[in-house]
C-alpha cells in the first residue's frame, strides 16, 4: 500500500481574479480543492488508478470539505480528527499566479503519537510519502521522527530543513523543485550540470533518486550513475497549484505498474504538466493525451 502523510492539508481557495492592491476586485471565477502535498498526490495515483491512504491530522469545516471530497472520490483515508479548523490556502490567478499558504492548525502531541503509532505498523513492502509543511505549531524534527520510525520505503517533497532532515533515512526519491534546490545548497544553478551537481550533493547524504521539478522547462531525475533530462510540450497554463504533486504520483504509479525508471519519469512528468494545463488536477485521459509529446533523454 502507498500511504500519503500530509500533516498540514488545505482547502485550496483558486481565485482568477485580475488583482489591484487596495481596492476591490470582483473574480471571474472561484474554485475549491482538497488539498495539502499528500492529499493531491492521492488524488492523481488514484487517477491513474493506483490505491492509497492518505493520512495526517483534519479538522473543522475545511476538514469535512476534505474528508468529503476524498469519499467522494473513494480515496482510503485515516485521518486524526483534531480540534482547531484545516487551513484554507490562497491561490490567485491574475496575470501571474500568487499564491498565500497559511501557517495550519494546532496539533496536540497525543495526535502526533497516534500518527506516529499508525506509522509504525506499515509493512517493509509499503511506500511512505511525507509530503508539505508542517503545521507552525509542531516540532520541526517531526519529519525526522517520522523518517527514522518508517519500516518502509519513503518519498519525501518539502522544502528546506524539513528534506535535509530526512536524508539519512535514504528515501527512494525526493522532489524539490529547482528554487528549492537552490535554496538547499545556497547557490543559483544556471544550467543542468549545475543541477545534477546540486542533486548529487543530496544523494551522497542519503537520498537514493533526485527529481528536480523545472516548471515549463520539464525536470530532471538524477541518481548516483544515471541522469535523466524530461522536455515538455507547449501548452496554456491554466493553474500549476499541483502540477509538482502529481509529479510525485506519476513516478509513484510508473513504478508500482512495473515501468522502467525512465519511463516512470515520463509519466511523471506527463502528469505534473497535464496538470499545469488545466483547472484542476490532472485526469487520466489529460496525462495519456500529454505522454507521447514528453521527450526524455539521458544528458
Ligand atoms: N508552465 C508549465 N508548462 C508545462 N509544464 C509545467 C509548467 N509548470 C509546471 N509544469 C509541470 O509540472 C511539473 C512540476 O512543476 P514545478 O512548478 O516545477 O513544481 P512545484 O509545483 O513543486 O513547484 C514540471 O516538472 C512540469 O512537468
Ligand atoms: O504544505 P505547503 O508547502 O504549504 O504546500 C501546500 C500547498 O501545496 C499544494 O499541495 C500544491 O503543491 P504543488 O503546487 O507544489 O504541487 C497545494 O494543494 C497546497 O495549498
Amino acid at each position: 500500500m502507498i500511504y500519503t502523510v500530509t500533516l498540514n492539508p488545505s482547502v485550496d481557495y483558486v481565485v482568477f481574479s485580475s488583482v489591484a492592491l487596495g481596492t476591490l476586485n470582483r473574480a471571474e471565477k472561484t474554485f475549491k480543492f482538497a488539498g495539502g502535498k499528500g492529499i493531491n498526490v492521492s488524488r492523481v495515483l488514484k487517477a491513474h488508478q493506483v490505491p492509497s491512504t492518505t493520512l495526517g491530522f483534519i479538522g473543522g469545516f475545511p476538514g469535512d470539505f476534505i474528508k468529503e471530497a476524498l469519499l467522494e472520490s473513494k480515496i482510503e483515508n485515516d485521518l486524526i480528527e483534531i480540534e482547531d479548523d484545516t487551513r484554507i490556502n490562497i491561490k490567485l490567478k491574475g496575470s501571474s499566479e500568487t499564491e498565500i499558504n497559511a501557517p495550519g492548525p494546532v496539533i496536540k502531541q497525543q495526535d502526533t503519537e497516534k500518527l506516529l503509532e499508525q506509522i509504525k505498523q506499515f509493512k517493509t513492502e509499503d511506500t511512505l510519502v511525507l509530503a508539505g509543511s508542517i503545521p507552525a505549531s509542531m516540532e520541526p524534527s517531526v519529519y525526522q521522527q517520522i523518517a527514522e520510525i518508517c519500516p518502509c520505503k519513503l518519498v519525501v517533497d518539502a522544502e528546506k530543513e524539513l528534506l535535509m532532515s530526512v536524508l539519512a533515512s535514504g528515501p527512494v526519491f525526493i522532489k524539490p523543485n529547482k528554487t528549492e534546490l537552490e535554496e538547499i545548497v545556497d547557490r543559483k544553478l544556471e544550467s543542468d550540470e549545475d543541477i545534477k551537481h546540486a542533486a548529487r550533493e543530496l544523494i551522497k547524504q542519503g537520498a537514493k533518486n533526485v527529481m528536480v521539478s523545472l516548471g515549463g522547462d520539464g525536470a530532471m531525475l538524477i541518481s548516483e550513475s544515471l541522469v535523466y533530462k524530461a522536455e515538455v510540450p507547449a501548452g496554456k497554463v491554466v493553474n500549476t497549484v499541483g502540477a509538482g504533486d502529481s509529479t510525485v504520483a506519476g513516478m509513484l504509479a510508473g513504478c508500482e505498474q512495473g515501468l522502467s525508471l525512465a519511463d516512470s519519469f515520463k509519466l511523471a512528468v506527463a502528469s505534473g504538466t497535464a496538470t499545469a494545463f488545466t483547472e484542476d488536477l490532472a485526469t487520466y485521459e489529460q496525462i495519456q493525451n500529454i505522454l507521447p509529446d514528453v521527450r526524455v533523454t539521458i544528458v
